[in-house]
Parts: structure tokens; sequence; C-alpha cells
């Protein structure tokens, strides 16, 4: 009876038809929970989408006490996570639970840390990444580019560089980040039309995204195979982490450490850090486009404090106002506006409202970037809310792109660092303008 409020049940489909809809009209699945929320006037929305419960946080307080909660920690085993798992239940890191999941989430930090997924080494892998952009950029100079697309080949090879020791096949990757992008449009973080009414495969395959998972499923796996069979065959130099996992599994200790487990886990980095990272940077350049005077001052300060050298993880402190105008874009394009999922492990309540063992929960993080209790003028982009009276760069505890708490992003040394250095080094060299006269909007949509 306490269960959240939210939109009615029909049978069968449950909230899935209002879901979907109001996804469609306001642009994204967060925007729709966030008005739902405005409608049934709550902080926990409750639903049923077909036989799944599905309870959305939002507000400061529950958001935290979802992150921190330990009975909040695993991943749903629904449809789309045995889809997003090749087949298989609970696998990788990112859909694994219990000590699967803590083990090779460990194993996985301290080994990407020993082939050099540090801070510092990193550091010139995406240096040497950021001065073949460059070149690019030089060869198609004054071409109009679409930059995302090119930043996220860049940042898959820096982190294939660590998996698998090699980049990956330029028009390989190129189809793999296409259909990438195809899945981003067919499924949201609460699974999509597939998760909620997984028999509609049936009936429309291709609609539902259904053809297209399989493909990238099908395709994916070839790459990922192909990598490991390399390495068993010890044709690739050097020591990464598909070399470390396979002494591992061949040293028989654990058996969760299996081929089908290290395809999983690569996929996990892939699917991961594939756009995250460059549809952030992507929503960097379209402001530094949309606000030249902006533009001059990051360029400004580039200049007077590193002038034509490379730029490293380090000028992070000392370009202040860039490293303010970088925060504000976390906050302003919330690219990850809302985090999971998670599986309730035993019934919980929120906000007085009793959520079910078993439901799944998502946080809308996004909104608390926008709350007038946290931000002054929050809709307006001004990147000194992040500097200090003594000019210093403030880090504000409101800000949650990268999660919190035993689930928190792994990968974010790495996305802060290429985003710092790739964005510096090309506003060094290079002035950004629309080539035929129309400012784009900044309002996110879907690529069709
Ligand atoms: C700007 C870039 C990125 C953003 C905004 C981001 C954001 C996030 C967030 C919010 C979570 C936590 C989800 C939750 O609480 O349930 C997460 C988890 C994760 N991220 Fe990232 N991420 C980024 C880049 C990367 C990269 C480059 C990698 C690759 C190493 C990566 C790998 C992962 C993995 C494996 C998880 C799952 C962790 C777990 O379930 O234990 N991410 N990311």
């Amino acid at each position: 009876r306490k269960f959240p409020p939210g939109p009615v049940w029909y049978p069968f489909i449950g909230s899935s038809g209002v879901l979907q809809k109001m996804t469609k009209e306001y642009g994204s699945e967060w925007r729709a929970c966030l008005e739902l929320s405005r409608q049934y006037s709550t902080n926990v929305l409750g639903m049923k989408l077909s036989r799944e419960m599905l309870v959305v946080v939002s507000g400061e307080k529950n958001v935290r006490q979802v992150f921190y909660d330990k009975d909040y920690d695993a991943r749903p085993d629904n449809f789309f996570a045995r889809l997003r798992c090749l087949g298989n239940k609970n696998m990788g890191i990112t859909f694994a639970n219990g000590e699967k999941w803590k083990i090779h989430r460990q194993f996985a930090v301290k080994n990407l840390k020993h082939v050099g997924y540090g801070k510092t080494l990193m550091e010139s892998e995406i240096q040497n990444e950021l001065s073949r952009l460059l070149e690019y950029l030089k060869e198609n100079n004054s071409k109009p580019i679409n930059v995302v697309n090119i930043l996220s080949e860049s940042v898959v090879n820096i982190l294939w560089k660590y998996v698998a020791g090699e980049r990956i096949q330029e028009d390989k990757l190129k189809h793999l980040l296409g259909l990438f992008r195809q899945r981003g449009e067919a499924f949201t973080i609460a699974g999509g039309l597939l998760n909620q009414i997984p028999w509609c495969r049936y009936i429309i395959p291709g609609l539902s995204g259904y053809s297209l998972i399989n493909r990238l499923n099908r395709d994916i796996s070839s790459i990922i195979e192909e990598a490991i069979e390399k390495h068993k065959n010890n044709e690739v130099k050097g020591k990464d982490f598909i070399y470390l996992f396979l002494e591992e599994m061949n040293a028989n200790r654990d058996p969760t450490f299996t081929e089908e487990q290290l395809k999983i886990v690569c996929l996990d980095f892939l699917i991961a850090g594939s756009q995250t990272s460059s549809n952030l940077l992507g929503f960097a350049f379209l402001k530094a486009l949309r606000s030249q005077e902006i533009q001059q001052k990051i360029y400004e300060e580039i200049d007077t404090l590193i002038g034509d050298r490379l730029p490293c993880w380090n000028d992070s402190d000392r370009l202040i106002y860039t490293s303010a105008f970088l925060q504000e874009v976390h906050r302003y394009y919330p690219i990850v506006p809302m985090a999971g999922p998670r599986l309730l492990q035993n019934d919980a309540s929120i906000d007085g409202y009793i959520i079910p063992k078993g439901a799944t929960v998502l946080m809308s993080v996004g909104d608390i970037y926008f709350d007038p209790e946290l931000w002054d003028d929050p809709h307006v982009f001004k990147p000194e809310r992040f500097i200090d009276e003594s000019g210093m760069l403030k880090i504000s505890e409101h800000l949650y792109t990268f999660g919190l708490g035993r689930r928190r992003c792994p990968g974010d040394s790495l996305a802060k660092s290429f985003i710092f250095i790739t964005f510096v080094g090309i506003l060094q060299k290079y002035r950004i303008h629309v080539s035929n006269g129309t400012i784009p909007s900044d309002v996110p949509c879907i690529e069709r």
C-alpha cells in the first residue's frame, strides 16, 4: 500500500505505454520521469513495467541513500541485462553481482593500473592520441567535422590499448561505434520497450532493437574473440589486461575467470567508455562554439600558462578557468542524468514509501544540478561558480558525474584526463566556428 505513486498499471504492460510515450514527448527517459514526478508531486516515483517494479528516486538526500546503502548495490537480471551480457546472467563487471562483482571489479582496477592505466602513465597515451587527432584536423582543416565521432574513436583506442595492447582496425572501429550509437537510440536506462515487453521482439524485431542488439553482440563478440585468440597465440607484444586475465584463468584459482567472463568485461569497457567521454567533450566544444567570449577566455588562459607545449593532466590545477568551464559542462549538460539500474535486495523505505525487494531502482541525478537550493541561477551557464574567492578551483560535492559509493565509475581518471588534455590540446591550436552560419542548439537530441 505504501508503494510510491506513479502512472496507472494496465494489464500485461503496466505503465510501459505511458513511459514510452512521455519519453518520446520529452526527449529522454530522464525528462519523462521528471515530468511524472512533478505530476505526482513525489521524489520517489513508482511504476510497473510489464512484470518489473521500477522506482525512480530524485532529490539529493534520496539519491545519496541509494548510492550508499548496500541493499541497492546489485544489478537487475532482466531481459535487457541478459542481452547486454551476451545472453549470460549477471556477468562482466557492470552487470555482475555479489562476490563475482567484487573480485572482477578489483581485478580490473588493479591490473589495468599494472599495464599503465594510472594517472601519469595514461597521460602519454592520451597525448599520443591527441597528436593523431591534431594531425587529422590539420588534414581536414576548415572542412566541417563531427567531433563526437572522431573523439569516440580516440577514447576507445586509448582504452583498447590497455585492454588488448593495440588499436582496433579503423574500419572495424567505425562500424562498432555506429552500432553503439544505434544501440543508444534503441535502449534507455530502464531497458527500453524490449525489456519492458520482451515478447514484442517476435512482432517488431527491428523496431524493438532486438535485431540490432543481436547484430551488435555478434559483431562485437567477433572483435573481442579475435583479440583473445591473438593473445592465446602470443601474437601481441607487451603486457595488457587480456594477458593478465588469461594468466589468472590458466592458474585455475577461481572458477569465475573464464573466457566468456573476459569477453563481457571487455564489452563493459567498450560500452562504458565509448560514448560517455566523447559526448561530454562534444558538449564542451558546442558550448565553446556557442559562446565565442568563453572560447576566447579559455584560449587566452591556455596561451598564457602553457603556450605551445603539449598539455598534461597537472595543468588542470593551473588552468583554473578552463577546469571550471569543464566542471560547469558536467553540471549543465548531464550526460548520465540517471544512474543505475540497481536491484533492491531487501524491502526498504525511502521518503516514507515502501520499496519491495526485487524492484529496479534508478537515481535521477541530473535534476540535482538544477536545484536552486544547491546552485545560484542553475539555468545559467556560469564556470565562475567553480572558482572560489581566492581564485582557486572549487570542487562541488553536489556533482555526481561518476556516481558515488561502491559502484562508482572505475573509468573516471581516464575520462577526466582524456577530456581535459584533448579539449585543451585542440583549443590551443584551433578556433571553433560554425561553417554555415547556423549556431546549433544545445538541447541534447538523439542522432537520427
Ligand atoms: C565522462 C565519462 C564517464 C561517465 C560520465 C561515467 C559515468 C559512470 C557512472 C555514473 C557510473 C555508475 C553507475 C551506477 O552508479 O550504477 C559508471 C560505472 C561504470 N563505468 Fe563509467 N563513466 C564514464 C567513463 C567510463 C570509462 C572511460 C570507463 C572505462 C574504463 C568506464 C567504466 C565503467 C564501468 C565498468 C562501470 C560499472 C562499475 C560497477 O558497476 O561496478 N566509465 N560510470
